[in-house]
């Protein structure tokens, strides 16, 4: 029996940091707060901490004051002191490995009074390190702040993980994070000023690990797992995603007595809309276009740097707003509140996603923990799939989202790692990293989240959980016992072995990343699965992120809107209020919000449905300006053998249903990744719900056929397709769906044939009969018979190709001579034989045409 660092530390009252530390100082070899100790050692700890404790009650309370007082010492930037139990100052590590030290010794003197837990405060750092250097536009030139040593309270930045916007300066926690664990053995970290100010202000970091001093002496080498040096605050620099050229930028940096005004536009920008939001005349546009060497008409689009140096040109900053990334900046925006509103700031709980390789145990794990939750939870709760749900583990909140793992929902499971604080990727122990593995932790690093890796199926016969970190090592991901960072937990979804570990481990990677929420304001959030439910109408599934969503609010997402009559819990209960991290069914859209937009709440439903519409105005209209797009530049010469070409091709239109608009989605992404020179693709109507009746319509009118995925046809919907031979087939499985229809594709090709050579003959001599002549032959290799396809070959000329007519051995037809036999050869309709020339026999194959 053995018992994990981060529950004795709690068991006995001390950080694990110290604890970590302790136990190292005394020979124990552990790595992080999620290594184990011996059931005895563990004993014998909670005995001597029980002691000391006991002794030491009151020097605590005094030491509890003190560090408060250390805290407002050093001249902390405004928004830095929040110091969570895990993060310490080196100074604190360096003071805390001491007592540690003093701990040992005088628990070996038995000697009562000895102080581990809470550390005095640190003496005054021999060479303080200002948190804030100067600003980088008046840098001195003599002494710069020393860059690298963070010292007072810093801000956790495990490495990673998602960066914390507000950390004045990255430092690795002496904390259970295994990516930070090494700060909290490394000697307190004591760099030289640099010589020299840094010439250009580098660029703040905001993760670990390291980067180097930017100028001076080569610092000393940095833990593995330090922070950065803390970076003066970087050059005023355009906004979010403003592509101005340089002329541009420098303007307001200059000083320039015009003002610089901001014109923000989506793209295409086209030479019309342009002219008019610059408030000039289109041909005037025009003519300065021409001058660039640009020539354009009136209704074409422009290249983004082009617009960007007119805009200039006309004293405008262009910000182009690429589509989503709106949604994007508001994210980053919220974010930024988030931190500024630091009073209102409250823990939520982490959303977490499972992901990994098809058959790998995904759903097994989520139904396990669902299914030990709900036992464990209110009697009788049904369970729906919504999407995400909540659990509840050590009287903390977990929020799953239910992502499904096949491979054509790629862009869901990419979405689940958006909104997702903690990913657990599944590796089989019985099949180790497959592609989806890989793909799965793309997605979680591109997310800068940090894996948490959960080897499943330990329980089966072939379980190589060895052979599975071997592969963690070689993707720079080595688990903690292979000495590297990540979190590893064994498991059986099947069984529930190493569940409670797991979740012990979310929830400790969760308290690290320090996550919050202001449940005070306006309710925000991620549309996570939406659907068209009979008798509920367009229903979706959001995560609220920020704020509490309450019933009666009015939302927006996209083209959609609603006023909140009702939200309901992956149990169906009915809730009136969400805080962040809650996902929620919301009931009663306009039309149903698409998967990964972001709702927000708006002061009234007239907002909100006023907003809705604009927007739906607007995605037209960029739907439009697309089309357009794509056929600008071509002479109409061009476009009309373009559009030759595509009557030309053959086509099958589809028009595809589904149950949810991620399966809808998935579904469409997977059909148009299926390409081909012969047979074109095309969906020319798509949606969530039932079959209609307007749907076989409009596929009868497009000539299409109708698909659906886990959906039903409404009544009559059959008779009609019948009356109108419209082919209306539906499928459960993705991937059968795909099957079918590359099937029904191949079908619409003309068949292909392959030849397969059987036999020569040479002709030897030729002999007239009573109608025409017989080519006297020696069979040269396989072998001719009777009715075979036949080509008779001259000097590597086809002078004939037909049939082997008649076949004669002596003077006996027969079926088949074999090679190195003479034969009589009459070929249909063939007389001119001449000696030397050569009878090719050959079978012709009907094969199935490739796409
Ligand atoms: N022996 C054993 N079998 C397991 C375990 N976890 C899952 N399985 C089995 O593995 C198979 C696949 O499990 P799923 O949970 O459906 O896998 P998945 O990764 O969700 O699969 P997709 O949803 O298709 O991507 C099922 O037959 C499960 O019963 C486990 O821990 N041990």
């Amino acid at each position: 029996m053995s018992v994990r660092i981060y529950q004795l530390s709690k068991e006995i009252g001390m950080e694990n940091a110290a604890l970590i530390e302790l136990l190292r100082e005394r020979g124990f070899e552990v790595k992080s707060a999620s290594s184990t100790v011996d059931n005895i050692s563990a004993e014998s700890l909670r005995e001597e901490f029980a002691q000391k404790n006991a002794a030491s009650e009151s020097e605590e309370e005094a030491a509890a004051a003190e560090p408060e007082a250390e805290e407002k010492a050093p001249p902390a930037p405004p928004t830095a002191p929040d110091l969570s139990k895990f993060v310490k100052s080196p100074e604190q590590i360096a003071q805390e490995k001491e007592d540690a030290k003093k701990a040992e010794e005088e628990a070996r003197k038995a000697a009562a009074a000895a102080k581990v837990v809470a550390p005095p405060p640190p003496p005054a750092p021999a060479a303080p390190a200002p948190v804030a250097p100067p600003a980088p536009a008046a840098p001195k030139p003599m002494a710069p702040p020393p860059v690298a040593p963070p010292s007072g309270p810093a801000k956790v930045a495990p490495p990673a993980a998602k960066p914390t916007p507000a950390a004045p300066a990255p430092a690795a926690p002496p904390s259970v994070n295994p990516g930070v664990r090494a700060a909290a053995g490394a000697p307190a970290p004591a760099a030289p000023a640099p010589a020299a100010p840094p010439p250009v202000a580098p660029k703040p970091v905001a993760k670990a690990p390291a980067a180097p001093a930017p100028a001076g002496p080569p610092a000393p080498p940095a833990p593995p797992a330090m922070g950065a040096p803390k970076a003066p605050p970087p050059p005023p620099a355009g906004p979010g995603s403003v592509a101005p050229p340089a002329a541009a930028k420098a303007a307001p940096a200059s000083g320039d007595p015009d003002e610089i005004k901001q014109i923000s536009l989506k793209p295409p920008i086209v030479v019309r809309d342009f002219a008019n939001e610059l408030g000039v005349k289109p041909f005037k546009l025009i003519s300065e276009l021409m001058e660039m060497g640009i020539f354009a008409s009136i209704n074409q689009s422009l290249e983004e740097n082009v617009a960007s140096e007119l805009a200039a040109k006309h004293g405008f900053l262009l910000e182009i707003r690429h589509r989503g990334e709106g949604n994007k900046a508001k994210k980053k925006q919220q974010k930024k509140e988030e931190i500024d509103e630091t009073g209102d700031l409250e823990h939520r709980p982490p959303c977490v996603c499972i992901m990994g390789h098809v058959d790998h145990g995904k759903t097994s794990l989520l139904d396990y923990i669902r299914k030990a939750n709900v036992t464990k939870g209110e009697a009788g709760g049904i369970t729906q799939h919504i999407g995400a749900y909540q659990i509840e583990h050590n009287d903390h909140k977990i929020t799953f989202l239910d992502t499904p793992g096949h491979e054509a929902f790629n862009s869901m499971r990419a979405r689940g790692a958006d909104v997702t604080d903690i990913a657990i990727l599944v590796v089989a122990a019985d099949d180790g990293f497959k592609p989806q593995t890989d793909e799965a932790l793309k997605f979680i690093q591109k997310s800068g989240v940090q894996p948490i890796v959960a080897i499943n199926k330990i329980d089966t016969k072939g379980a190589n959980v060895d052979k599975v970190k071997q592969q963690m090592q070689e993707r720079g991901i080595a688990s903690e016992d292979w000495g590297g960072q990540t979190i590893c937990v064994e498991v059986s979804a099947l069984k529930g072995t190493g569940i409670e570990d797991l979740l012990d481990m979310v929830l400790l990677q969760a308290e690290v990343l320090e996550l919050q929420a202001n449940p005070k304001k306006k309710s925000s959030g991620v549309v996570i699965e939406a659907s068209v439910e009979v008798g509920r109408g367009p229903t979706a599934t959001v995560i609220v992120q920020s704020g509490t969503l309450k019933v009666g609010d009015a939302l927006v997402c996209g083209p959609a809107s609603t006023k909140v009559k009702a939200m309901l819990d992956e149990n169906g209960k009915q809730l009136k209020k969400a805080p962040p991290a809650t996902p929620v069914r919301v009931i009663g859209w306009s039309t149903t919000p698409d998967c990964g937009a972001v709702y927000e709440t708006v002061k009234n439903e007239k907002t909100a449905k006023s907003l809705a519409a604009d927007n739906e105005h607007q995605m037209k209209a960029e739907m439009a300006a697309m089309e357009d797009e794509a056929t600008a530049g071509m002479s109409p010469q061009e476009k009309l053998f373009a559009a030759i070409a595509k009557t030309q091709k053959k086509t099958l239109r589809l028009i595809v249903k589904a149950d949810a608009f991620g399966s809808l989605e998935a579904i469409c992404e997977a059909l148009t990744s299926i390409t081909s020179e012969k047979v074109a693709l095309e969906i020319i109507g798509k949606g969530v719900g039932v079959i209609s009746k307007s749907d076989v319509e409009k596929a009868h009118a497009g000539e299409a056929e109708v698909i659906g995925f886990n959906v039903r046809s409404d009544n009559g919907v059959a008779a009609v397709a019948k009356n109108k031979a419209v082919k209306i087939s539906s499928y459960q499985i993705i991937y059968e769906l795909v099957d079918r229809v590359r099937d029904d594709m191949i079908e619409m090709l003309d068949p292909e044939y392959r030849e397969n050579k059987i036999g020569a003959a040479e002709v030897r001599a030729v002999f007239p009969i009573a109608k025409g002549f017989v080519a006297g032959c020696l069979v040269t290799e396989g072998r001719v018979s009777h009715g075979a396809n036949a080509r008779v070959m001259r000097r590597n000329k086809v002078m004939h190709d037909s049939k082997v007519q008649t076949l004669r051995r002596v003077k006996d037809d027969v079926k088949e001579v074999r090679a190195g036999t003479e034969c009589g050869i009459q070929i249909e309709k063939f007389n001119d034989y001449k000696p030397g020339d050569t009878i090719e026999i050959y079978e012709v194959h009907e094969i199935r045409p490739s796409l």
